[in-house]
């Protein structure tokens, strides 16, 4: 079964985008390109994911995760502000170094279980991390192919939900939130990479 991607997160995509207009303008304004956000968005995102998530503050730092996150929303908006509507390499680096991001976020979770002699989770954890690199993998091969995966459970502002409140509410003590939430995405991802491949396997049988 295919989702489309409206039906998930990326309805919160034009609301998000209206709240961050007023900072893009403002970033436009003082000559700060797309570009610079996206590398500081993602070099906050990997100090922060791989500094506090091993010490085990979970809570602070998913907060500062979230917010460096967020700058992933805001390199597009002030790319579109910027008159030029977004360009071929800042698609590109944007895509690359959300790979970065991701593996910095999971890598730290990773960590953090193992400081806590937790194997089965950091495997688990592990396999989100693999899981969602596979998901972006199959939708960009595909679209390197001519063909389109722009479909799944799992895409990466859900993986990233699950996991940002997950480890921020198990900091706050809520019991099983953490594994709870490592569980439910390593399946979610796993399907999602089904529904990729499934996707493209259609299309390229419709041809
Ligand atoms: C103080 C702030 C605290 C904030 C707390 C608020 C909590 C957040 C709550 C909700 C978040 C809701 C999630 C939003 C969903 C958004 C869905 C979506 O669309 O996501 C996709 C995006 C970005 O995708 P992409 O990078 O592909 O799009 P762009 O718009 O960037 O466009 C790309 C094109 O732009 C051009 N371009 C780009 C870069 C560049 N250098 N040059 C360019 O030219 C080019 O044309 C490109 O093709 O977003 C994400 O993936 C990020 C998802 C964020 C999810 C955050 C989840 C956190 C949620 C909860 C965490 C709770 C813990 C903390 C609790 C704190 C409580 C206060
Ligand atoms: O494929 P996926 O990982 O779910 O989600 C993808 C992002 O991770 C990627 O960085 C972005 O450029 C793609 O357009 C797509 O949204
Ligand atoms: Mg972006
Ligand atoms: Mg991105």
């Amino acid at each position: 079964m295919a989702y489309d991607r409206t039906a998930m997160l990326k309805l919160l995509r034009p609301a998000m985008t209206r709240i961050l207009t007023p900072l893009g303008r403002a970033l436009v304004g003082r000559g700060i390109g797309p570009d610079a956000v996206t590398a500081i968005g993602t070099l906050g995102t990997v100090v922060s994911a791989l500094l506090f998530f091993p010490l085990g503050l979970l809570t602070v730092g998913a907060f500062v995760i979230t917010v460096f996150v967020l700058f992933d929303l805001l390199d597009g908006v002030v790319a579109r502000l910027g008159g030029k509507g977004g360009s071929t390499w800042g698609a590109f680096l944007d895509s690359t170094l959300d790979r970065v991001a991701d593996a910095a976020i999971f890598g730290g979770l990773i960590l953090y279980f193992v400081a806590g002699g937790d194997t089965l989770m950091a495997a688990v954890t592990l396999a989100c991390l693999i899981a969602g690199a596979v998901v972006s993998y199959a939708k960009a091969r595909a679209e390197g192919l001519g063909l389109t995966a722009d479909v799944g459970l799992a895409e990466r502002p859900e993986r990233l939900v699950v996991a940002l409140v997950a480890a921020f509410l198990s900091g706050l003590g809520v019991p099983y939130v953490l594994p709870a939430g490592m569980w439910l995405l390593a399946v979610a991802s796993l399907i999602t990479v089904g529904q990729r491949v499934v996707a493209v396997y259609h299309q390229t049988r419709e041809r």
